[in-house]
């Protein structure tokens, strides 16, 4: 979500993945076609799509990355909530392009959004505070948290949270507060100083994510993860040019922002738990998942 645009706050992007092996030996046909300059995705003969962004089976990380994400990481330095969900089916690359595989190999070029956006972060808030100290300003003071959370059934799952496959492991609520704001009661917010600690976390948290999916096969798959960071940023008010103002203390606001990275379930999976019995009940429980989430993101 880009509260930047003043047309909507809402931006849909879509990413057709290259033909993976298997694809190429059955011999499997690409049935898209992009439109050449336009956002517009044509299947079969005649039926056309058009979004906020397309990218064909070409593009590289980095080119997702400055399309349509890099401003809204800037949006966190003025106080701008965003959110980035990544929604298809199973294998359609969604963990590919959220970079959230935790593959510590990976090479520069095929890091994902996450990685991108927590290294385009710490290098901002560097940059704030070197440009302040060169220019002999009160530099800004920056706090940096993060969470990640899962959703499974109407179960809320802190993978932050170390004692969580225990008996000990807290159940957590969601509340709301008088203003509205909506927040987890007792989910582990952790505070990270550099991009390191904060990929740490993340792998951290996603290999136990991973770890649960083997042992628990179904559950896992058909959860939904969000990985979010918070910034506060405490900043000097610039002074007014007027002499007479310059004589008191310097005055300082305080900025803070949100910016959640939900890795859905594959979508996939919804239609077949139409049916009955367990399986229909795990697909209401997706759906009221994906209702919480949203009330979750927009606060
Ligand atoms: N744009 C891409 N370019 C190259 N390889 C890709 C791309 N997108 C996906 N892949 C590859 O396709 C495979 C499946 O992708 P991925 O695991 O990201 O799918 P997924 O949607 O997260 O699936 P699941 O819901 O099962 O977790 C991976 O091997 C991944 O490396």
């Amino acid at each position: 979500m880009d509260r930047n645009d003043q047309d909507t706050s809402v931006k849909v992007a879509v990413r057709i993945r290259p033909q993976n092996a298997k694809e190429q030996v059955d011999m499997c046909r690409v049935c898209t076609f992009v439109t050449p300059g336009e956002p517009q995705v044509v299947l079969g003969r005649d039926k056309a799509f058009t979004y906020d962004y397309v990218f064909d089976t070409g593009t590289e990380q980095v080119q997702l990355y400055t399309s349509c994400v890099e401003k809204l990481v800037e949006g966190c330095f003025s106080g701008l909530n965003a959110t980035v969900l990544a929604y298809g089916q199973t294998g359609s690359g969604k963990t590919y392009t959220m970079g959230t595989g935790f593959d510590v190999t990976v090479l520069p070029d095929e890091q994902g959004v996450v990685p991108r956006a927590v290294h385009h972060l710490f290098n901002g808030i560097n940059s704030r505070i070197q440009d302040a100290i060169k220019e002999k300003r009160d530099p800004p003071q920056f706090d940096v948290s993060a969470q990640f959370l899962e959703l499974y059934n109407e179960e809320i799952i802190d993978l932050f949270d170390p004692s969580r496959d225990t008996s000990n492991s807290k159940r957590l609520k969601i509340h709301e507060t008088h203003e509205g704001v909506i927040y987890v009661d007792g989910a582990v917010v952790q505070s990270v100083k550099s991009e390191s600690e904060t990929l740490d976390a993340l792998k951290r948290g996603a290999l136990s994510r991973t770890v649960g999916s083997t042992n628990m096969n179904a559950q896992s798959s058909r959860s939904h993860a969000i990985f979010t960071i918070s910034v506060s940023q405490k900043r000097p008010v610039l002074q007014s040019t007027d002499a007479s103002d310059s004589a008191g203390s310097q005055d300082w606001e305080t900025l803070t922002a949100k910016f959640h990275f939900v890795d859905l379930a594959g979508s996939e999976r919804l239609k077949r738990t139409g049916a009955t019995g367990e399986r229909a009940k795990e697909g209401i429980s997706i759906n009221c998942g994906l209702v919480s989430i949203c009330v979750h993101m927009y606060n």
